[in-house]
């Protein structure tokens, strides 16, 4: 408390989710309306008054501004809860949707928000057919005395008993209390009584006499999870609170929790909350390290963009003091900064693939060699020469070549070598590094720190796994000593887009038995959940997974309109078609920053920016950065990888344009490679439909892509 020492106004954590969705002027009156408050709750400017229609003369309205108003609960003389802000003439309405009171079992204050079933009610208007919804009650098993038993307050079991889907039950728990919305999602995903009983209930029990009238001692507790000074709500307010902070389901609970006898894994379908285990289980073992200690913790993952949005979504977790302890950087960025601390050089430029495959047809050239293509000794020289810490032929010669495609006899091999020692050279003689090479020398030199007892990293959380390269995980291995909840590794081998399937084992880095698969998406509606497993039909199961997942189970609670799919004659109607689609939803309300145009080449994405502003669209190619403001983003569809948007278009993927040329090229002279560089197309088109979480259009032009499956 800032002002008035004696005065406390609380913010309930539960409070805050609602208001992120309210406009940010009035977050801004909020904040503001705490500290005048804290100052002197008594001055004119605060019209504090009772609200005619209740009889509780303890809630009260007060004034933020001439059309908004704060909801209060006054709990003794100087002590007041926030549980709403409201319009004008919508305060006492709003009264009727808030249940709180002082919880009988956990001895704390507890709000709870009633009118967060809008979802299946969407759901009912975009369609749903009439059949999904039962009869039963999700909670009929239980009598009231037993849902009681577990610290559910009566007051709420009314709103329960209706629940019939989980999709009702995982709404209505969006607005509840984090531990009933934990229990009651635990009973309605088939947790058992007694489990729920064991793991919440009694761990968390008051052994106190409760008196539930008692309001200010509940606000006490720490378990009531309200915030009073008026630096920490302004910080509250700001950061916002989002669904994925306040709960999880069982199955990603258990993930978070559990402590790991060595590196473990969660694997499952897009949207299943994955990154989200990730980000909770960095900010578990954050806060567990030994206070004023040295181990730190790196969350990791391979593309930027999501790194951004992991260092983002991490601080929402933790406070200042154990979000300093987590560096989250993306793999390579921290192979280059080791690389730099090694050698002193700050300025060498770093090449990409494209480059790289330039390098070695260049080789290839100039040692007129038709026997390879750059391609597949670009993939030799990462999965096999880097990441088995190949320095000579003879090693070469007798190497193990695991997850590799195509056979090769010892002449062949010999050649190979000789043009690496060509490439090497070249990459010398251009002054420049590769990002293999980087990664390999960051990882000896981690290795021989290694030495000395002391690693960079007690724990590592690696976010979209699937798309790290053999040098990354030995890089990673030596980052971190073997010892339990070493590593942590969240991807999803179906959404491979950049790598051939790899194992893991040989690299050091062995999860069998400790990977799990959650299997529920809370982003994407099944109809267009169904139309990617369509595409994904003909994929086979990863054939090196040491323990392999399938998307068997994979499901959604929510439901939308079908995906629509729209054939163009030619490139011009094409691009007309998408726009047309953008203009149509905006017309429809919908915010332009919740609409992504993806499409495969990278080389179209300025002229659909173009085309957009052209049509009175603002529009922002989207890179590694999440743009402010109010525009459609356009991307390829790999910058979308661990992103979602509201509403998806897919473009250009004609047969003449998708799979792209060069996973085709390799068809006749490495048949192995051409199967994964198609499966790596296929699994983009999953990657693209499964951004979207509520609309999803795609259009080409000409023949459809043979990937593409409508049903
Ligand atoms: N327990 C939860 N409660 C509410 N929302 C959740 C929960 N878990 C995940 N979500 C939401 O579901 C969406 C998908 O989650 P997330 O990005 O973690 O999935 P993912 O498995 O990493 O997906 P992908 O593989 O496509 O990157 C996000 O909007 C996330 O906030």
């Amino acid at each position: 408390m800032s002002g008035n020492a004696d005065v406390a106004l609380y913010l309930p954590k539960q409070l805050n989710r609602r208001l992120r969705k309210l406009p940010p002027e009035v977050r801004e009156l909020t904040t503001s309306f705490f500290a005048k408050f804290n100052e002197d709750f008594r001055r004119n400017a605060i019209h504090l008054e009772p609200i005619r229609q209740v009889k509780d003369r303890r809630l009260r309205t007060a004034r933020l501004n001439q059309a908004w108003r704060a909801i209060l609960l006054q709990a003794d003389d100087q002590e007041f809860v926030l549980l709403d802000v409201a319009p004008h003439d919508e305060a006492y309405r709003r009264i009727k949707v808030i249940s709180w009171g002082v919880n009988p079992t956990f001895a704390n204050f507890e709000v709870s928000y009633l009118d967060e079933l809008q979802l299946p009610v969407q759901a009912q208007a975009l369609g749903s057919p009439a059949a999904e919804r039962h009869s039963a009650g999700v909670f009929d098993p239980y009598t009231d005395a037993q849902l009681s038993e577990l610290g559910i307050r009566p007051e709420l079991l009314p709103a329960l008993r209706p629940l019939a889907t989980e999709e009702e039950v995982l709404a209505l728990a969006e607005g509840l209390d984090d531990r009933i919305a934990q229990i009651v999602v635990d009973l309605a995903s088939g947790v058992a009584y007694e489990t729920v009983m064991d793991q919440i209930t009694r761990p968390g029990a008051s052994s106190d006499e409760i008196d539930v009238s008692d309001i200010a001692a509940a606000l006490r507790n720490p378990a009531s999870q309200v915030t009073s000074t008026d630096a920490a709500v302004a910080k509250m307010i700001d950061a916002g609170f989002e669904a994925w902070q306040l709960f999880l389901h069982p199955d990603q609970r258990k993930l978070v929790d559990r402590s790991y006898n060595g590196p473990a894994r969660v694997a499952g379908g897009p949207g299943t909350g994955k990154t989200v285990v990730a980000l909770h289980r960095t900010a578990r073992l954050a806060r567990a390290l030994e206070v004023g200690g040295n181990d730190r913790i790196l969350l990791t993952t391979y593309n930027k963009r999501l790194k951004s949005d992991l260092e983002r979504r991490l601080g929402k977790l933790l406070d200042d003091a154990a979000r300093a302890r987590v560096d989250v950087v993306n793999i390579d960025r921290l192979a280059l900064d080791i690389a730099r601390e090694l050698t002193g050089e700050r300025r060498r430029p770093v090449w990409n693939d494209d480059e790289l495959r330039d390098l070695w047809q260049q080789v290839l050239d100039a040692a007129d060699e038709t026997g390879f293509e750059a391609a597949f000794l670009l993939e030799e020289w990462r999965e096999v020469i880097l990441a088995g810490f190949i320095t000579s032929k003879s090693a070469y010669l007798a190497a193990e070549r695991p997850g590799r495609g195509t056979r090769l006899g010892k002449a062949q091999r010999a050649r190979v070598w000789d043009l690496v020692e060509r490439y090497l050279a070249l990459l010398t003689a251009e002054q420049v590094w590769s990002g293999e090479q980087i990664c390999m020398a960051a990882a000896l030199a981690e290795n021989a720190r290694a030495w000395t007892g002391k690693r960079r990293y007690r724990h590592i959380v690696v976010d979209e796994a699937q798309d790290l390269s053999a040098v990354h995980w030995r890089l990673l291995r030596m980052l971190c000593p073997e010892t339990t909840d070493d590593l942590f590794i969240a991807g999803d081998n179906f959404q491979r887009i950049y790598r051939q399937p790899l194992r893991m084992a040989p690299l050091g880095i062995d999860i069998q038995g400790r990977s799990r698969n959650l299997t529920l998406s809370y982003r994407t509606t099944r109809q267009i959940l169904d139309k990617a497993m369509l595409v994904m039909s003909d994929a086979e199961a990863d054939p090196v997974d040491e323990d392999a997942t399938d998307l068997s189970g994979y499901r959604s609670v929510l439901s939308g309109a079908e995906p629509r799919f729209l054939p163009q004659r030619d490139e011009r109607s094409e691009m007309r078609a998408v726009i047309d689609q953008v203009l149509s939803w905006a017309d429809r309300g919908a915010e332009r920053n919740s609409i992504v145009v993806c499409m495969p080449n990278a080389k179209s994405v300025p002229r659909y920016v173009d085309a957009l502003q052209a049509a009175g669209v603002p529009a922002v190619a989207v890179r590694d950065d999440i743009p402010e403001g109010d525009s459609v983003h356009v991307t390829t569809i790999n910058g979308l990888k661990g992103t979602e948007y509201h509403r998806v278009v897919l473009t250009e993927v004609g047969a003449d344009r998708y799979p792209r040329r060069f996973a085709t090229s390799l068809a006749d002279a490495d048949p192995v490679a051409h199967a994964q560089a198609l499966e790596r197309e296929r699994n983009l088109l999953f990657v693209a439909f499964t951004r979207a979480c509520r609309d999803l259009t795609v259009v080409w032009s000409g023949e459809p892509s043979p990937l593409l499956r409508q049903g």
